[in-house]
């Protein structure tokens, strides 16, 4: 079924790498094209991941885009380019540098590739989602950040370690942008489906929900070099999947909210249909006053992130 389909991915790092070994391996899309400056690396990981494909007889072909103009008619273009934090640094940190290379990147697959979904990856996720949906002039179903998906996926770990039980059948929920003031959502947690709530005291919660908001600092703090890559790219090809087989599932995912929750021109995780067209749909969860508060508080985080750009008059001329 998914024969043909083609997946470009930017920045060949490793996310971008891991990304493109997981599709790989599970044979979920027929071409996987690496872009990177570094062209080499991209060239020797390209070979290295289609012999791998060979091995597990998968149909899956990786090959290297060496301008990007030669990253053509995509159907999904994952973007992990740009720079990761190192320990003491904030996502936020990352803002100018990688947003320069963000516009760059997006000016290419707006023209080379103009009818790909994108999935953005490289941080501050929701800034830079912004950045790709204003560069890209692609409508908002086409340009969704990946953060919910890896976000919730910690918070499921970090229960199943404190329960002591549970693995696999817990469903946690995350939403707000993906940084140091996200919005879990132990209301919307379970195992099982049992609810969280019955399951923990709230001070274990609370340590959860604060482990969950530092998980990324947390692995920075062990890697020193760079940041998290396993998990977040399973999560990346999580929603690659979602879309190619036009799956229909709910997924938290970064947006442009036009109205959604009571917010405009900002880009924050909420619940999402994926499906071939991209964000197919956006589901409003009701929110308690506690939740409506921090997901406010995270809203207007990205905000002063969006107004940082248009200070550095980052979107003049368009
Ligand atoms: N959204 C999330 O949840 C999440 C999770 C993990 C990492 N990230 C972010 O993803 C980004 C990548 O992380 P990483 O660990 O893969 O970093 P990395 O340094 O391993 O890889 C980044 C790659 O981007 C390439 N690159 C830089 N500029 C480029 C350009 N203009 N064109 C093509 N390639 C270019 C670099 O050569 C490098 O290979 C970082 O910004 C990181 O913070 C986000
Ligand atoms: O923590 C980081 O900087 C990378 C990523 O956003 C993560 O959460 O792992």
């Amino acid at each position: 079924m998914n024969q043909g389909k083609r997946v470009g991915i930017v920045g060949a790092g490793n996310v971008g790498a891991t990304v493109a070994y997981s599709l790989a391996m599970l044979g979920s899309c027929h071409e996987i094209i690496l872009r990177d400056n570094k062209i080499d690396v991209a060239k020797g990981k390209a070979l290295d991941m289609s012999q791998a494909a060979s091995a597990v007889r998968s149909h899956t072909v990786v090959s290297v885009a060496e301008e990007m103009s030669d990253l053509t008619n995509c159907d999904v273009v994952v973007v992990t380019a740009g720079s990761p934090r190192l320990p003491g640094m904030s996502r936020d940190d990352l803002l100018m540098i990688n947003a320069k290379i963000t516009k760059e990147v997006i000016e290419g697959v707006a023209k080379y590739s103009p009818n790909a979904i994108v999935i953005m990856v490289s941080n501050p996720l929701d800034a830079m989602t912004y950045v790709a949906l204003k560069e890209s002039g692609f409508e908002r179903s086409r340009v969704i950040g990946m953060a919910g998906v890896l976000d919730s996926s910690r918070m499921a770990s970090f229960i199943q370690e404190k329960l002591g039980y549970g693995g696999g059948q817990i469903r946690a929920s995350v939403m707000g942008g993906h940084g140091d003031d996200m919005v879990p959502l132990p209301r919307y947690s379970t195992v099982a489906g049992v609810p969280l709530t019955d399951l923990l005291s709230s001070s274990e919660i609370d340590e959860i929900v604060a482990r969950t908001r530092n998980g990324g600092a947390e692995i920075v703090s062990y890697l020193k070099t760079g940041s998290a890559y396993y998990a977040p790219a399973k999560s990346t090809a999580i929603m690659v999947e979602a879309i190619l087989k036009d799956t229909k599932q709910i997924h938290p995912c970064a947006v442009y909210l036009e109205g959604e929750y009571g917010y405009s021109d900002v880009v924050s995780g909420v619940p999402v249909m994926l499906g071939t067209n991209g964000a197919e749909k956006i589901i409003e969860v009701t929110l308690d006053d506690m939740e409506k508060e921090m997901f406010k508080n995270s809203c207007n985080s990205v905000k002063s992130l969006i107004d940082t750009l248009n200070k550095n008059n980052f979107f003049e001329g368009e």
